[in-house]
């Protein structure tokens, strides 16, 4: 699968949404990072900006939901706009139910681990995604460090979803930058999401042409089979 790189809007200027959306041409999605305060000690937007943002860009949104009680509200960020909707483990009551009602929606469906969540009771849901999200820092706030004791559990996945021969993607989420970047994409992620190493360049667009540069190199690097 083609590596993707989705900015994040966490880290944008939340008075100029639709110009912040539009400075990423080139980004395969755009991630919308809704907070409740309640899943996580942080507020951010709701299903009225998901809906306006939606008209504003032609680039699909990737909405990541941290938020309590996904079941009664993910369903309606899909009929906001939102081309892939990913929900929490730690949240959802009845996951696969839910992940089939975002799909049948028209969506993709993707749910996501906190750093602590370990992916083996999730095993046997995996056909049910069209997306794994593994956090790479706490979820709530943007700008915090990577967290590499991570990277085992992204080598995991990737040979947990190879092993089953799924097409399901590898999205990884949470101080991912031109310092990082390489290390997820051996490990085996393919969606990289980024808010601060975008938005805090003077250059967004050119910052995700050089995240994109960087994972796919090192995609390729990790996929030669040794010639020795
Ligand atoms: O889900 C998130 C935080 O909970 C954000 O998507 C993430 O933190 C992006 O910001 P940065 O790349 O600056 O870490
Ligand atoms: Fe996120």
């Amino acid at each position: 699968m083609a590596v993707q790189i989705n900015p994040s809007i966490l880290s944008a200027d939340f008075a100029r949404l639709a110009d912040e959306a539009r400075a990423v041409k080139g980004a395969d999605w755009l991630h919308v990072d809704v907070m409740d305060n309640h899943f996580v000690p942080n507020l951010t937007l709701g299903v009225p900006v998901v809906e306006s943002l939606s008209r504003a860009t032609d680039t699909p949104l990737d909405c990541h939901l941290m938020i309590e009680d996904p079941d009664r509200w993910a369903p309606q960020y899909v009929e906001a706009g939102a081309g892939s909707v990913t929900f929490h483990a730690e949240a959802a009551a009845a996951p696969v139910r839910l992940a089939r009602e975002i799909r049948a929606k028209g969506a993709r469906a993707s749910m996501a681990l906190r750093p602590a969540t370990p992916i083996e009771p999730y095993e046997d849901l995996l056909p049910e995604l069209d997306m794994l999200l593994i956090m790479t820092v706490e979820p709530g706030f943007g700008g915090q460090a990577f967290l590499d004791i991570m990277l085992p559990k992204i080598r995991r996945t990737r040979e947990l979803i190879d092993r089953h021969g799924l097409q399901l993607w590898l999205q990884v989420d949470g101080g991912v930058s031109e310092r990082t970047i390489e290390r997820c994409a051996e490990a085996g992620a393919d969606v990289f999401v980024a808010g601060s190493a975008v938005y805090g360049s003077q250059d967004p667009a050119a910052a995700v042409r050089s995240l994109r540069a960087q994972a796919e190199r090192a995609t390729a690097t990790a996929a030669r089979p040794c010639a020795h």
